[in-house]
């Protein structure tokens, strides 16, 4: 496949039913928890894309057992961590913040690196806050990949004040592992608003399901009381946030998309598509765990604080630059820490192809333009190439750069999306 992706346009508005892949964020803490439990457990229907590859690979690099058992699904065996290891993050906000407080409890020193982005996305105030609670960590003072924590086989933990405005896992990483310190966690935010709390209310929801008592009682701070956790079987709900393009099929194109398996109940914060979807003019129907959207005519413009849903940013952009009305997307300074500073990218390539964008400081304004073909960058992020597909929807002769990136959180995402808009027999 060249490194310039034709994207696929529909000739006629697609009527499709499409099934995705697990969540990330839900596959990377079952992982996780698994890991440091009592006992063995089963992840059903996990994601299998670069982002969970690397944490099982860092987990069994430090001696859990992970094991395939058929259908796609993982057995988890927790095992004593031993062994020094080298952990790669590659891109994964996830890797590099939630395997190392877990790894104060091995007894062994885990040496963590990862893509060149990767050393330039936050990670120093966590650090900081783990050292605190008192796990040894060496970065050379840069408070950035590479680093190197040294376990000691258990951890005092306690009180610690972190400012997470940059990013919500910083506390998601903490949580995860307090349980398993000797006097468990309680973590307190100073600073501007922590973004992304759908994500630390999944965190607290998942360590109750394995038995933690956490409270989350008081804005801005989370108690894990000491104690074991408890092994789970999880089954791991579609991954919401990368129904977005899928969904997008369906609002650009005035066609209707079903996206199957929709849980009734979730904390996945891509459930909030369905207010963003139907803002836009999209008719959104979730019957039976089916959520149907149906385009609008056309597309109108929305006025949005995506502080809890960053991670929908690049998606909800390239759908705004084909509505009909001005767009106010806000709240999300913070996305310029992620897989490539989103703010800045999103304003260089939908501008690239004509669309009247500002950028500042904490979002873009996106204004009805003519769009026209060309190369669209995506900067190794999986969800720049989601919104340089849901472009070419909509305007001929868009070429997405490197539409393998979103092998970080899809297997085959070209395949399945060239399937979604020419139907079933359609190859990337
Ligand atoms: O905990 C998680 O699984 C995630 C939290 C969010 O991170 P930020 O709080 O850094 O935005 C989100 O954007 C990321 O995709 C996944
Ligand atoms: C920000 C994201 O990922 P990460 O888990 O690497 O932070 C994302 O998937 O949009």
């Amino acid at each position: 496949m060249s490194d310039l992706w034709p994207a696929p346009r529909p000739t006629d508005p697609v009527d499709r039913v499409v099934s995705l892949p697990g969540s990330k964020s839900l596959t990377n803490r079952a992982l996780v928890l698994a890991a440091i439990a009592d006992g063995p457990s089963v992840v059903r229907r996990p994601l299998r894309s670069r982002d969970t590859l690397l944490m099982a690979a860092a987990l069994t690099s430090l001696g859990t057992g992970i094991d395939d058992i058929g259908s796609g699904d993982w057995a988890v065996a927790p095992a004593a961590w031993d062994r020094d290891a080298d952990v790669d993050c590659g891109l994964a906000g996830t890797v590099m913040r939630f395997v190392p407080p877990v790894v104060g409890l091995a007894d062994a020193t885990v040496r963590f690196d990862g893509d060149p982005h990767m050393r330039l996305r936050p990670v120093g105030q966590m650090l900081t806050a783990l050292g605190a609670l008192g796990v040894r960590v060496d970065d050379g003072g840069r408070g950035a990949l590479p680093f190197a924590v040294r376990g000691t086989g258990s951890v005092p933990g306690g009180t610690v004040t972190i400012d997470a405005s940059a990013s919500s896992q910083f506390v998601s990483a903490l949580l995860l592992a307090g349980a398993r310190y000797d006097q468990g966690v309680d973590v307190r935010h100073v600073g501007k608003p922590v973004p992304s709390l759908p994500h630390i209310e999944m965190t607290v929801q998942m360590l109750r399901q394995h038995g933690v008592d956490v409270d989350d009682g008081d804005a801005n701070r989370w108690s894990v009381a000491p104690g074991p956790v408890r092994a789970v079987d999880h089954d791991i709900e579609p991954d919401l946030s990368n129904a977005a393009p899928f969904l997008a099929l369906a609002a650009a194109t005035g066609g209707r998309v079903t996206v199957t398996d929709w849980p009734a109940a979730t904390t996945q914060p891509g459930d909030e598509l369905r207010e963003i979807l139907t803002l836009m003019g999209c008719e959104v129907n979730l019957v039976d765990g089916d959520l149907t959207v149906t385009g609008p005519p056309r597309l109108s413009g929305v006025d949005l604080d995506l502080h809890d849903v960053g991670e929908l940013t690049p998606a909800v952009a390239a759908l705004c630059a084909l509505a009909d009305s001005p767009s106010h997307l806000r709240g999300v300074a913070h996305i310029r820490g992620h897989e490539t500073d989103r703010i800045t990218a999103l304003a260089a390539e939908l501008g690239r192809l004509g669309a009247d964008v500002t950028e500042r400081e904490d979002g873009l304004t996106i204004r009805p333009a003519t769009l026209h073909g060309g190369t669209f960058r995506t900067y190794s992020d999986h969800r720049m190439a989601h919104a340089g597909v849901i472009l070419g929807l909509a305007v001929d002769d868009v070429l997405v750069e490197d539409v393998a990136t979103t092998a970080k959180t899809f297997p085959d995402f070209a395949s399945a999306w060239s399937r979604a808009v020419h139907g079933p027999g359609a190859t990337s």
